[in-house]
Parts: C-alpha cells; sequence; structure tokens
C-alpha cells in the first residue's frame, strides 16, 4: 500500500489535485494527451474544487468515469453530474472530450458501449472506497466482482439496483489508480482492507492493485504505516 496521509480532507484534496496536474502536464508532454477515468460520490468533490484552480492543459484531457449509477446525467445522484458541477463546467475541456457512462439506459448495452469507446490504456483512475469495501460499482458479494472485459453491469441487491462500472481488470490496466478516502467512518473498514479481512468479496477495494492511497489523518487513524 503506497499511502499519502495530510491532515485534513482539504489538503488531501488539493495533494491529489496537485499531483494530476502533475500527472497530466506528464503525460501530455510525453504522449500527447491525458486520459483519466473519474469516480463520483462525496469524496472527489473538494478535489473538483482545487483542480479548477490549477494549471491544466485541458484541451488535451480525456475524461472518462470509472461508475455511474442507474439514473440519467441531471440527476442529483449522477456521477456525472457531480463531475460537470464541481469541475467539468468550469474548465476549458472540449466536450467532446468528456465521455459519460450512459445509465439511464438498458445497463447491458451501455456497458457494452463504453467499454468501446474507451482508449487502450487509461493514464489514470480515480477511485473512492464506500464504507462497505465497494470501489467504483463493485459492491461486496455482487457479480461484478468476478466480471471479465472493461465495463460491466453489476446488479447490487442491497441497493436493488444496477450500477455501471469498471471491471478490475480495467481498473488494474491503467497506468495508474489512486483511492481518495477520507473521514473517520472509513477508518474501520481500511484497517480490515489493510489486514485483508473478508478478501475481495468482502472488501472489493482490495482488488485494486498498486494503487497509491490518498487520505486524511482521520481515515488513516486504524492503519499501522
Ligand atoms: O457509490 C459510489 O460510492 C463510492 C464512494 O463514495 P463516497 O461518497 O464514500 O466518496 C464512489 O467512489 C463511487 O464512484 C460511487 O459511485
Amino acid at each position: 500500500m503506497k499511502v499519502l496521509v495530510s491532515p485534513t480532507p482539504a489538503d488531501t484534496a488539493r495533494l491529489a489535485a496537485e499531483h494530476l496536474a502533475r500527472a497530466a502536464a506528464a503525460a501530455i508532454t510525453e504522449r500527447g494527451a491525458f486520459s483519466v477515468a473519474l469516480s463520483g460520490g462525496s469524496t472527489p468533490k473538494l478535489m473538483y474544487a482545487a483542480l479548477r484552480d490549477l494549471n491544466v492543459d485541458w484541451s488535451r484531457v480525456h475524461v472518462y468515469f470509472s461508475d455511474e449509477r442507474s439514473v440519467g446525467p441531471d440527476s442529483a445522484d449522477s456521477n456525472y453530474r457531480t463531475a460537470k458541477d464541481g469541475l467539468l463546467a468550469h474548465v476549458n475541456v472540449p466536450e467532446a472530450q468528456v465521455h459519460r457512462m450512459e445509465g439511464e439506459r438498458d445497463p447491458h448495452q451501455a456497458a457494452a458501449d463504453y467499454a468501446a469507446l474507451l482508449p487502450d490504456r487509461l493514464d489514470l483512475v480515480l477511485l473512492g472506497m464506500g464504507d462497505d469495501g465497494h470501489t467504483a460499482s463493485l459492491f461486496p458479494d455482487t457479480d461484478g466482482l468476478k466480471a471479465g472485459g472493461r465495463v460491466t453491469a453489476n446488479w447490487v441487491p442491497k441497493l436493488d439496483t444496477w450500477r455501471l462500472s469498471f471491471t478490475f481488470e480495467e481498473i488494474n490496466a491503467a497506468r495508474e489508480r489512486w483511492l481518495l478516502v477520507t473521514g473517520a467512518g472509513k477508518a474501520g473498514v481500511l484497517r480490515e482492507v489493510q489486514d485483508g479481512m473478508g478478501g475481495v468479496d468482502g472488501h472489493p477495494v482490495a482488488g485494486v492493485h498498486d494503487a497509491v492511497w490518498y487520505l486524511d489523518t482521520a481515515a488513516a487513524a486504524q492503519l499501522s504505516l
């Protein structure tokens, strides 16, 4: 586990945003473009705000999503909408370079179509971790944990809904994976992940390999570092 601990969620967000700006510049210099998959939920919001003030050549950035809920782009639950409101509407990223997952469509068809538009290899996948150890929309004890290919339609019984999600194969094939996790509420789960409790079925985030973890002090409180 490569772990970077900052004092507060805002510090964590700022550090990840600064590293993202640096990673984007390096990729653009080396390969002419930077491809990043964003995550959803509440944790990335502070990072989106921090990123708006940084120097990034957004004309060379291609934005994807690692997961999406079964809703349209205007829903308050939409991961795309969170990213749009918090970041994409405030920077000069060309619309044609923003690729949202279409949560409002038939999930199997939407997953297949999304897999077809992904580049060969993403530069960076940004991820979060839920209180139950899920990451992207790979929830404990769901079929999506064993899905092959790049994107899966994952039925989540406890939420009674479909989710669209990158598979582990796609997440682990990217050049880099960063996990952004903050708050005391995540400390116990993080400890269990570090101890290997429940394996990937119990704590899906354990299926993410060679990640950099951006944590605040509260989330890291129970880890042995
Ligand atoms: O449902 C989701 O939850 C996770 C974690 O979200 P958070 O609110 O605890 O930060 C998120 O990473 C994922 O993209 C999202 O769809």
